[in-house]
């Protein structure tokens, strides 16, 4: 298998041309546009990698993802659902049109962005104590103690954020969230801002593949009902206004990140993890996506 991802890797490799970095956030753009790494995590333990799976990326979007179990734990999904909506927007991850022309004024999903900051604010705890246990999720399903933000992107992204600062004080003036906007706003850049590699995404995957609980130990981290939530929202809308196209070409949950990651699972078998900076119009790594295609085509992996 190892040597077939290889040739996935290099038969897509010329759809990187095709993307661009992204530019709002400054410290994005200095990427390695070229980066490609694919690393599978498979739910018997097995794992490897092909490519650059060891180059550092931040995880961006794909945070949404652990946020959202650690909000639906802390609220559960009555609360939770009537501040955050289950809707896809088939607009872009950041756009803030419908939060104020669809009435009752709330964000349409977790995954968008004014849906995540929303979803982050209603964890519990003071700003210190909501990172912390986001980190500490983080590292656990990872397995990976050194997992930890990189100070630069995060410092840019908190410098450039103004769209995200715009939703977030709309939505506390509307009652989606309440305190403090910044602090809310924050831990919301942290979350976006952690490195991770390939090999941790991966992890993730294979996480919720496994229901929410850790291969190593059997240990339930999150409750089986909420990993379902969580992958149902990567296949409605981990894509963001792609995620329609995702689900007939490719056929599995996966969620993507500015970053140039895309954090992918067959349920029951493995977690995938993909890198490639370069990004196409709807804000996913344009080699990514035709890797996983090229990859479920290969191994009969769509679950429709
Ligand atoms: N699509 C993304 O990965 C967006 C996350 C990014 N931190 C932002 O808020 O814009």
């Amino acid at each position: 298998m190892e040597q077939k991802l290889k040739e996935i890797l290099e038969n897509n490799r010329h759809h990187v041309d095709q993307g661009t970095l992204p530019t709002y956030i400054p410290q994005l753009a200095k990427a390695n546009k070229n980066a490609l790494g694919i690393y599978i995590a498979d739910i018997s333990g097995e794992e490897f990698g092909v490519g650059d799976f060891q180059y550092p990326f931040t995880i961006q979007s794909i945070s949404k993802v652990i946020t959202l179990l650690i909000a639906l734990e802390d609220r559960g999904p009555e609360e939770l659902f009537q501040f955050v909506g289950m809707e896809p927007t088939g607009d872009s991850f950041n756009s803030m049109m419908k939060l104020e022309v669809v009435r009752p004024s709330k964000p349409f999903n977790p995954m968008i962005n004014a849906g995540a900051i929303a979803v982050t604010s209603l964890i519990k705890g003071n700003p210190e104590e909501k990172f912390q246990k986001i980190l500490d999720l983080f590292r656990k399903i990872t397995n990976n103690d050194t997992l930890d933000i990189n100070l630069d992107v995060y410092l840019s992204e908190k410098k450039t954020g103004d769209r995200n600062r715009a939703m977030a004080y709309f939505m506390r003036d509307v009652g989606v969230i309440d305190g403090e906007v910044e602090e809310n706003l924050d831990v919301y850049f942290r979350q976006c801002s952690l490195e991770v590699t390939c090999r941790d995404i991966a992890r993730i995957g294979r996480f919720l593949a496994n229901d929410g609980a850790l291969i190593e130990t059997g240990e339930q981290l999150v409750d089986p009902r909420y990993a379902k939530i969580a992958k149902t929202f990567m296949v409605t809308c981990g894509m963001y206004n792609a995620s329609g196209a995702f689900a007939i070409e490719v056929g599995i949950p996966a969620k993507s990140g500015v970053g140039g990651g895309i954090m992918a699972l067959v349920p029951g078998k493995m977690g995938i993890g993909v890198v490639g900076p370069a990004l196409d119009e709807k804000g996913n790594s344009s080699a990514g996506v035709k890797i996983l295609a090229d990859l479920a085509k290969t191994y009969n992996l769509s679950i429709f």
